[in-house]
Order: structure tokens, then sequence, then C-alpha cells
């Protein structure tokens, strides 16, 4: 969806209502302003015209309420701008802050991945979250001006014409094709933020991959570091490169208009002169029409810059909406038309029947037709080779994504009837690419269900084998394990892989009797002796629960009530390890090739 797919009049009705929640009263404030400091110009220069008449001509007896009217006037002019630039900031913060709780509110909604996988979603975010912030203050703000400008350019024309309407009329008429300009220029600019996010995006990645820790080892062992800045450069270079064809177009349409205005206003001024030579003008009249040819162009031009500024405001405030208005990546439910059930408790197993799955309609299949049980309490452990579709799976079994065709049962329901959220809130899962958050040591394992209080946390830990080593850190459960957002030396901390293995096995581990346990590669990076201690852990953690467990290591599957091997997209086997190893199949050569590596030498 591009921006402005909405109509613009629709566009400009939500960017005012966002802006009107968010300040109302900064929004009143700065119509008040923006009417006093649209005509202040104006009534001063009519006051000036009146003060010198009355001192050239006919004394100064009437002279006082003209000066007095000239200092209130000096007094809005003067503080005007500055109230108006403090109510302006503070009206952005607190629209800013309302279009990221609205923006992140929208994408903590979408239910699955598959947009948060889109690459042109992502572009569409970046923009929404640049322009988002600032749009509907800008459209605001920026309307504002526009009718700060209408009002002083017609104060002033209506001025100019009691003295000249040709002139008045010229100097209206010059203002059109400046119009035309602005629009187009604000036009170009908004197509160009868009197509310049993508570029923007990926500059940003190379700048944070040169800048971050975690690939700033490779980036020096391998001497990448010329490598990347030069990627970031040469994207940069790009978007510069289509930020100046606008610039430079720019600076033709305005300097065009530059000279016209100047042109307009030194034949006025040479005409006036003369009048006011011949005695046909008075010095008032020579004041009044310099400050209105003046103030007439540059209200006209603040008015053609303050539209086009809104009009680029609102172009780019449509990604916010974009963002806001995405379809969500999940069926909302089924053709059979039920709504969002909650699970109830597994009483007879979860079913995967006939699933057919791909990340895309052009990649090819992950899945094809894959069957599947794993039966109420009972253990299931799926083995495979690299990219066989087991991380796969278990993202359809959290409805990550749907089946494409097929369908996953929850005790014979079908998961696309289920709320994801509460489904969610029925598993628990340690993922082989779980997240290291850059956080203290207990919320790195309190995030695994927020309502558990420290001695829960404490608990997994324990249970998982990472409580010795949380408790041999700095500050024990509240050591923060990054270094990025530690005060000192001593408050942060880096874990080894293992130890972070740990860390996330008790977040997995944390919530309490899940429906269905997955356990993806949760022995990964363990030391030999760790392995078996977990391994002997989860063991025990699994007995009685409905629980799938994913390992390269079929020495920690052997025990599973049953293993099922998945190969091009289907089970190839199922039974239990004496069985399949009897069987010679998949699963015995994998488990003879394995434990080959272990025999010793001669043996092998
Ligand atoms: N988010 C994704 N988008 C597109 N393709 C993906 C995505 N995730 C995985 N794939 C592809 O799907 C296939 C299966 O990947 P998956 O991670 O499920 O395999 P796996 O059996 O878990 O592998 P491993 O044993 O290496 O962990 C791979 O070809 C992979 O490239």
């Amino acid at each position: 969806m591009r921006p402005g797919d909405g109509s613009p009049a629709r566009t400009l009705g939500q960017a005012v209502a966002l802006a009107w929640e968010a300040g109302r009263w900064y929004v009143v404030l700065q119509a008040v302003l923006t009417a006093a400091t649209g005509v202040a110009p104006v009534l001063t220069a009519w006051y000036t015209k009146l003060v010198l008449d009355e001192v050239a001509g006919r004394g100064s007896a009437a002279l006082a309420p003209y000066v007095d009217a000239l200092l209130a006037l000096a007094a809005v002019a003067g503080t005007g701008p500055y109230v108006m630039t403090f109510a302006g900031a503070e009206f952005e913060r607190r629209v800013g802050l309302l279009v990221r709780d609205r923006l992140y509110t929208a994408v903590n909604a979408l239910p699955g991945l598959a947009r948060l996988e889109e690459p042109a979603f992502q572009d569409r975010l970046h923009l929404a979250e640049r322009a988002g912030s600032a749009g509907p203050g800008r459209v605001v703000t920026s309307a504002l001006g526009l009718a700060q400008a209408v009002l002083t350019t017609a104060g002033f024309l209506v001025t100019l014409a009691g003295v000249s309407p040709a002139v008045a009329v010229l100097v209206a008429v010059a203002a059109l094709p400046l119009l035309r300009v602005h629009l187009r220029l604000g036009r170009e600019q908004a197509e160009v933020i868009r197509t310049t996010g993508h570029g923007q995006r990926r500059e940003l990645f190379f700048a944070r991959l040169l800048s971050m820790p975690h690939a700033a080892k490779e980036i020096r062992l391998f001497g990448l570091g010329d490598f990347f800045r030069g990627r970031m450069l040469a994207e940069l270079r790009a978007v510069d490169a289509e930020r100046r064809r606008v610039a430079v177009r720019q600076l033709r349409g305005q300097g065009g208009q530059a000279l016209l205005a100047a042109a307009i206003w030194g034949a006025g001024l040479v005409w006036i002169v003369a009048e006011a030579v011949a005695g046909r003008a008075s010095v008032g009249d020579l004041s009044v029409f310099v400050a209105a040819v003046a103030g007439t162009q540059g209200g006209l031009a603040a008015g053609v810059r303050n539209l086009a500024a809104a009009h680029e405001a609102l172009l780019l405030f449509g990604h916010y909406r974009a963002v806001l208005d995405t379809a969500p990546d999940l069926a909302p439910r089924t053709p059979s038309g039920r709504g969002a059930a909650s699970p109830g408790p597994v009483s007879r197993g979860i079913e995967v029947r006939d699933v057919w799955f791909r990340y895309g309609p052009d990649r090819p299949w992950v899945l094809r037709g894959v069957d599947l049980d794993i039966p109420s309490g009972r253990s299931l452990a799926l083995v495979g080779l690299n990219g066989a579709g087991k991380s796969t799976l278990v993202k359809l079994l959290c409805r990550f994504y749907d089946p494409e065709r097929g369908a996953i049962l929850w005790d014979g329901v079908d998961l696309r009837e289920l709320d994801p959220a509460a489904l969610r809130e029925r598993l628990g899962a340690v993922f082989q690419d779980f997240a290291a958050y850059d956080l203290s040591a207990a919320e790195n394992i309190a995030v695994g269900d927020l309502t558990a209080g420290r001695a829960r946390v404490e608990a997994a830990a324990v249970r998982a084998g990472a409580d010795a080593i949380v408790r041999a850190l700095p500050r024990g459960y509240d050591t923060l394990l990054t270094k990025l957002f530690s005060d000192d030396e001593q408050s942060g901390v880096t874990l080894s892989g293992g130890q972070w293995q740990r860390i996330a096995l008790a977040r997995g581990l944390l919530r309490d009797r899940p429906e269905l346990m997955i356990l993806d590669e949760p022995n990964a990076g363990l030391d030999p002796a760790a392995e078996h201690e977990v391994h002997t852990v989860l063991r025990e953690h699994r007995a009685g629960r409905t629980t799938l467990l994913i390992s390269h290591r079929l020495s920690t599957v052997r025990d599973a009530d049953t293993i099922a091997v998945l190969a091009d997209g289907r089970i190839a086997e199922r039974g239990g390890h004496e069985e399949l190893v009897r069987a010679g199949g998949r699963y015995a050569e994998l488990f003879a090739t394995q434990a080959r590596g272990y025999a010793p030498a001669g043996v092998r």
C-alpha cells in the first residue's frame, strides 16, 4: 500500500483528530497566537503610516494612541514567536508520544511473524517512525502557519490595494506559479522519503553492524570494517543523490521565485518613489507601500511553504496510517466462521494433519503433508537434518504462521479457531534462537512469565542449572547481562553461550505447568556435564507432560515416548528408539553415525 491510498481529506481528518487528542490546548494556544502574530505586522505597518503622516503633516496631537498601539503590537510580535516555539515543541512531543504508542501497539497486535519478515513492511515501519511522530504535529503546525500567512497576506494585500490596486493584483497573480512549484516539490520530497526508506534502513543496518559488539569479532578477524563502511557509505551516497536531485529542483524553483519577487518589488518601489516626489503620495503611503509589498510577498512565500509542508507531512502521515491499518498476518477465523476461542487443557492431544507450509507463495515447500500426533502427557522427539523443517513446525504449533493446507488440532480444535495469545499462554518453549535481552539476569528469566515473582524465577533457574551461574555474578540476579547499558565495569557482564542457554532454559521452565512444552535444541552449547545434568532435569520435567523435543543429539531424544524423523517435508519414520534402530532406516543411520563419532578410533 502506498501512502495517500486513503483520501487526503480522510488522512487530514485523522491527523487533526490525533493532534487534537494529543494536545488540544496547545492547538488552541497556537491558533490564537497564529491569529495574533498574523495580523500584528499588518496593523504595525498601518499604525506606522498613521504616525508618519501625523508627524509629517498635521502635528502630533493624535500620536499617543498610535504609539500605544505600536507598543502593544511590538510586544505581541516580539513574544508571540517564542511562546509559539515553546507550544509547538511541547505539542510535537505530545503527538510524538501518542504516535509511538499507537504505532507499537499496532506492531504488537500483529499476531504472527509474517509481516515483520516482509521488507516492505519494515520499510514502511521505518518511515512511519520517522514521519509519523512529527507528521500529525507538522500537519497542524503547517496548517496554522498557512492560516497565519493567509491572514498576513490578506491584510497586506488590502493595505496595498489601498495604495495601488494594480500592484496588489500583480503580487497576488505572481504567487500562483509559485504555489504550483511548491506543491510539486512537496510531493517530490515525500516521494524521495518513500523511495529512499529502504536504503536508509540498510545504511542504518551497516552502521549498527560496525558499532555493536555482536559482529565485532568477525569484523575484526576477517578485516571487514572497511568493507561494511564502504557499503554503508554507498547506501548513504545513493540516498543523498536522490535528496540532492530534489534539493536542486527546489533551489531552481525558489530562486526563480525570488527573482520574480525582487523584480515586482523593485518596479513598485520605483513607481511609489516617483509618486511621492511628484507629491501624489505621502511619506506614510511610501512606508506602508514598502511594508505591504514586502509583507505580501513574505506572507505568500510563507503560505506556500506551509502549504507544501502540510502536504508533505500529510503524505508521510499516510505511512503511519498504513502501519496502523496493516492487515493481520493470520486468518482471524476458520472458514467455519467461528470466532477466536480460548484453548482448554489438552486431554486428548495435539494432532498435525496433512500440514503443508511454505514461507511465501513463491518459496519452496518446507512441509509437504506432515502427519503427527503428540498425545496428551507424552513426549515426542522430532529429529531430522538441518533445514528439514523442525523449527518451522514449532512455529506452526505456536501459530506464528498458519499452514497453507491441512490443520493442527488442539484437542480436536483447529488452531485457527483459537485466539493466538490465549494459545501461547498455554505453551512453554525454549527456542533454538532464543533472545538474549540487554536486561538483568532476573529479568532475562522473568520474561518467560511476567507474573512470576523472584521466588519462582530463582526456582526456575535452579531447575535449569542457572542458579549457581547467576549467584556468582557481581550483583547476583540483578546483574545486567549486557555491557551496553551498565553504569560501571561491575554492573554488566557478558555470559558464555552455554550460560545463556541455561538462562533461556530457565525462562522456558518458568511458566507453571504449560499444556505443551516445546524444547527446540535445549542442549545447544552445553558442556558434556551440563548436558547430562540438563538432560536429567528435562526428563524429569517432561514426565507426564505433553512435550515436543527437538535435538540433534540423539542420546537426548532416545528416551522420548515417540521419535519422529522429518525428511523431505514429511514424517519419514516414527516409533521408539529401539524400534527405529531395529528398522534400520534414516534414524538408525543418523544414530549409527553419531555413535561412531563417540567410539574409540579403532572401533569406528
Ligand atoms: N522465516 C523464514 N523465512 C523463509 N524461509 C525460512 C524461514 N525460516 C526457515 N526458513 C527455511 O525453511 C527451511 C526449514 O528451516 P527450519 O529452521 O525449520 O529447519 P530445521 O529443521 O529447524 O533446521 P536446523 O536443524 O538447522 O535447525 C529452511 O530451508 C530455511 O531456509
